[in-house]
C-alpha cells in the first residue's frame, strides 16, 4: 500500500491526496488515517531479538519513540502491545523523519541513475535492496532483517495464475495484472539505468525486485516526500473498525499514533490503514477482513452492439461525459464504469449505487432518438448531466432499473458459481494454498453481499415505484 495518514502541515491542514490504486502511483496518497483498537490477544510473548529493536531505533533517532507500546507477536505476525494502561489521547509512538527510509535515502550515485519513470515506490525497494545487500554493514540492519520473508507475501501479485483464477471476476484480477505489469516496466527501468554500473544491483532478479515492491506497497506511509517506511509504527496491524488517526507532522518532521480509546497493559494495538475494500486489502497488503464494510465491486455496461441507437447513445455519452470520480478504494467511476458499494436495507435514496450508473441505464434503455432528445433537453435545463432524474414514463423507469438489475444477476451467479467451485475444490491443499483461498473466497463473498444487497434495493425500487 501505502498506508493512508493524514499529514499536519503548521496550519493543521489535512489534505487529501491519494494517487491511483492499483496502479502504481496510487500509493502516494497522503491521506492517511490510523485508528487504534483493542484486540481480544493479549500479548503472546516478545520474540527475544524485537526486546533489542526499540532500544536500537531509539538510540538511532536520538529521542523517544515510545514508552508505551512493546513488540509482541500475533496471528498477524509481528504487533505491538500496549507496555502500560494507556488513556484515550495518549500518544502512542512518534517516529521522527530521520529514521524512516524513503527516497532520500537512497545513495545519491544510485539516485542519479534512475530517471522519472522510475517512480517513488521502486526507488524505496531499491533502497530496501540495496540495504539489504549491506547485510549486517547497512544502518539499517536490525530494520530490514525484520522485514517478512518472501513465502510470508501474499499479495495477488505472487498470486499463480491457477490461484488468479480464483478470483476472475472480481475486478481485482485485472487490478493485479495491471500492478503486475507496472513492476515489469519499473523493473526494467531500473535494470536498464544500471546497465553500465556492475556494483549496482547486477544481479537483481524481477522476482527480487517484485517482493521488495511487496514490501514497500504493503508498509509504507504516504507523506510529502513520497513513500515513507515508517520502523516500529510499520509493527502496527490493521483493524478496519477503529478510527484514530496516525499524523504525520511536517512542522515537527516526526509520524506519530495516537489512542483513540484506553488500553489495559498487555492488549494488541490495532490501527487501521485506512477505509480499504477487501480488493485494496489483498492487493496492497495480502490479507481480508471477514464482513468488510468497505467492500465494493466495480461493475462495467456496455451498449449492446447491435443496438438500432449504438452510435447515438455513446455520442450522447460523450457530449455529457463527466470528469471520471476517484473514491477511497481508488475505483474510478469513468464513462461506463461504476463502483457499487453495500446498500443498506430500509435505505430510501439507495446510497451505495451511484446516481450515474442509474443514469448510463435510462440512456441504455432509450428506444427511439426522440427519448434521447428529451434527456438532453432536460440534461441543458438542468446542471448539464444527463438522466440523473426518474424517468417521467413510469414503465421506462422500471425498464432502465430491471436492465441493471439482469446485469447485476449475472455477476450473482458469476460469483456464486465461483465460490461454489472453490469450496469444492481439491481438498488436500494445504499451507498457503489453503490461506490464499480463504483470501480469494472472503474477497468474492464480501463483493458477492455488494452484488445482492444493490439487487435487492433495485427490486424493492421497481416494485414500489
Ligand atoms: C504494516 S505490516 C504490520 C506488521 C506485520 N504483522 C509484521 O509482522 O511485521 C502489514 C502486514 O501485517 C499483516 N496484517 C496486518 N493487519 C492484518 C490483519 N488484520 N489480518 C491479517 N494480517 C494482517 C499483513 O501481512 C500485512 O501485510
Amino acid at each position: 500500500m501505502l498506508l493512508q495518514s493524514v499529514i499536519i502541515t503548521s496550519t493543521w491542514l489535512a489534505r487529501t491526496q491519494r494517487p491511483i490504486f492499483s496502479t502504481l502511483c496510487r500509493r502516494f496518497l497522503i491521506f492517511c488515517e490510523f485508528s487504534a483498537s483493542i484486540s481480544s490477544v493479549k500479548a503472546s510473548h516478545i520474540a527475544e531479538d524485537d526486546n533489542e529493536f526499540l532500544p536500537w531505533l531509539e538510540h538511532k533517532a536520538g529521542a523517544e519513540i515510545s514508552s508505551a507500546l512493546s513488540i509482541g507477536r500475533s496471528s498477524y505476525g509481528r504487533s505491538l502491545y500496549a507496555a502500560k494502561d494507556i488513556k484515550t489521547g495518549d500518544c502512542l509512538l512518534k517516529v521522527p523523519y530521520s529514521v524512516q527510509l524513503a527516497t532520500d535515502n537512497l545513495p545519491p550515485e544510485i539516485t542519479c541513475l534512475l530517471g522519472d519513470e522510475v517512480g517513488n515506490v521502486a526507488k524505496v525497494a531499491l533502497l530496501i535492496l540495496h540495504e539489504k545487500k549491506l547485510e549486517t554493514n547497512s544502518q539499517w540492519a536490525p530494520y530490514i532483517s525484520r522485514l517478512p520473508q518472501p513465502d510470508d507475501l501474499h499479495s495477488t501479485i505472487f498470486w499463480s495464475d491457477e490461484e488468479l483464477e480464483m478470483i476472475r471476476p472480481s475486478a481485482l484480477y485485472e487490478e493485479t495484472l495491471t500492478q503486475k505489469t507496472q513492476i515489469g516496466k519499473d523493473f526494467h527501468a531500473v535494470k536498464l539505468a544500471f546497465d553500465q554500473y556492475p556494483d549496482h544491483f547486477q544481479d537483481l532478479t524481477l522476482q527480487g525486485f517484485a517482493h521488495a515492491y511487496g514490501f514497500v506497497t504493503s508498509r509504507a506511509w504516504g507523506r510529502s516526500r513520497g513513500a515513507s517506511m515508517i520502523p516500529f509504527a510499520d509493527f502496527l496491524n490493521h483493524d478496519g473498525t477503529s478510527g484514530s488517526y496516525v499524523l504525520s507532522d511536517e512542522g515537527k518532521r516526526h509520524s506519530e499514533v495516537i489512542a483513540d480509546r484506553d488500553f489495559a497493559q498487555g492488549d494488541e494495538v490495532l490501527i487501521r490503514y485506512g477505509k480499504f475494500s477487501n480488493a485494496t486489502l489483498l492487493l496492497d497488503f495480502g490479507f481480508t477482513v471477514s464482513c468488510n464494510s468497505y467492500d465494493q465491486v466495480r461493475i462495467e455496461l456496455n451498449i449492446p452492439q447491435d443496438d438500432a441507437l449504438y452510435t447515438q447513445k455513446l455520442e450522447l455519452l460523450a457530449r455529457h461525459q463527466t470528469r471520471s470520480i476517484k473514491d477511497v478504494n481508488e475505483f474510478t467511476s469513468t464513462w461506463n464504469s461504476f463502483a457499487i458499494k453495500e446498500v443498506r436495507s430500509g435505505s430510501r435514496k439507495g446510497k451505495g449505487i451511484p446516481q450515474s450508473l442509474r443514469a448510463f441505464c435510462r440512456i441504455v434503455t432509450c428506444n427511439s432518438q426522440q427519448e434521447l432528445n428529451a434527456l438532453e433537453i432536460e440534461a441543458a435545463r438542468n446542471d448539464g448531466r444527463l438522466a440523473r432524474c426518474p424517468l417521467k414514463d413510469k414503465n421506462r423507469e422500471i425498464g432502465a432499473h430491471r436492465f441493471l438489475i439482469s446485469e447485476i444477476s449475472n455477476l450473482v451467479e458469476e460469483y456464486s458459481e465461483c465460490i461454489k467451485l472453490m469450496v469444492s475444490d481439491s481438498p488436500y491443499q494445504c499451507g498457503k494454498s489453503v490461506l490464499r483461498r480463504r483470501l480469494a473466497h472472503d474477497l468474492l463473498t464480501g463483493e458477492l453481499r455488494v452484488l445482492k444487497s444493490a439487487s435487492a434495493w433495485l427490486e424493492n425500487y421497481c416494485s414500489t415505484l
